[in-house]
């Protein structure tokens, strides 16, 4: 039988297998002793995108600290193209491949934009060209200092220089928190971009409709569970469905 797209010479091949780069299994972690992240198993394949949705305090954050390597971890295991990660330092981690923005942007305010790239750069496809292209207010911004720009310029140098270290993962949480509307816009198109170019990204997000649709896929967690996953298309199209997702609160 003919797919879809039917199978002719040229017809996209529907069935190609495409590679894991993430798996997470039965990860609990939190801070000292309590567990916020609870058995979580998820899997994020080559080139795809993923939106982290949830309330406040469900564990979005706690999440991906955990990925990064800066939580307590309970139990469970995270690999990254096949190798265990689990133990790494962050640091290790950042070597191995995890590009991370986090909530308060670290830049290093000291530092001109440039210098900020220039300073954590390992050698592959991004490069500062490339990171001003996504960026234009960059270049034009290229010689002030970090603790000149304004929080949505700090924000794009924060992604900059993940981009830097040319990671095969970038996580990115709430990279639109407390940005003005116009800046907002810029930054989505600029993930949008990165999506379309294949990096592998989980973007945390309290606003699903922002970011579900350049993502390929969403998890809804709640009080550190996942309560839901989807394709992201699907999530989209019945937002009635996705309200009662992000309102719901789990039994039990
Ligand atoms: N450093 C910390 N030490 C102790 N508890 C923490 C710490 N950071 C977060 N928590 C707790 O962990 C729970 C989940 O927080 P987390 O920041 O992961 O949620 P979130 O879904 O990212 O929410 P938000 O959108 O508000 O950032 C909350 O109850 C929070 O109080």
């Amino acid at each position: 039988m003919l797919g879809a797209y039917g199978r002719g010479r040229n017809a996209p091949r529907r069935d190609v297998v495409m590679a894991e780069l993430l798996r997470v299994e039965n990860l609990s972690a939190g801070y000292g002793e309590a567990r916020v992240i609870q058995g979580l198993d998820f899997a994020l394949e080559d080139g795809r995108s993923l939106a982290l949705l949830g309330r406040n305090g469900v564990g979005k954050t706690t999440l991906i600290d955990t990925l990064v390597g800066v939580t307590t971890r309970f139990s469970g295991r995270m690999s990254l193209g096949g190798r265990d990660i689990t133990t790494l330092t962050p640091h290790a981690r950042a070597h191995a491949g995890i590009g991370w923005t986090p909530q308060e942007r670290n830049i290093f305010r000291s530092l001109t934009v440039e210098e900020n790239l220039t300073a954590v750069a390992v050698p592959g496809p991004w490069t500062v060209r490339r990171v001003y292209d996504l960026f234009p207010r960059l270049e034009e911004r290229r010689t002030n200092g970090g603790r000149q720009l304004s929080g949505g310029e700090q924000q794009m140098l924060a992604i900059g220089r993940a981009l830097m270290l040319n990671p095969r993962l970038l996580l990115l949480d709430e990279p639109t928190e407390g940005l003005a509307p116009i800046i907002v816009d810029e930054l989505l198109a600029a993930l949008r971009e990165l999506a379309k170019a294949g990096l592998s990204m989980i973007i945390v997000e309290q606003k699903p409709k922002k970011i579900l649709p350049f993502t390929d896929h969403a998890i809804v967690l709640d009080r550190g569970a996942i309560a839901h996953e989807a394709p992201s298309a699907d999530l989209l199209a019945d937002p009635a469905a996705l309200d009662a997702h992000l309102t719901a609160s789990r039994k039990g």
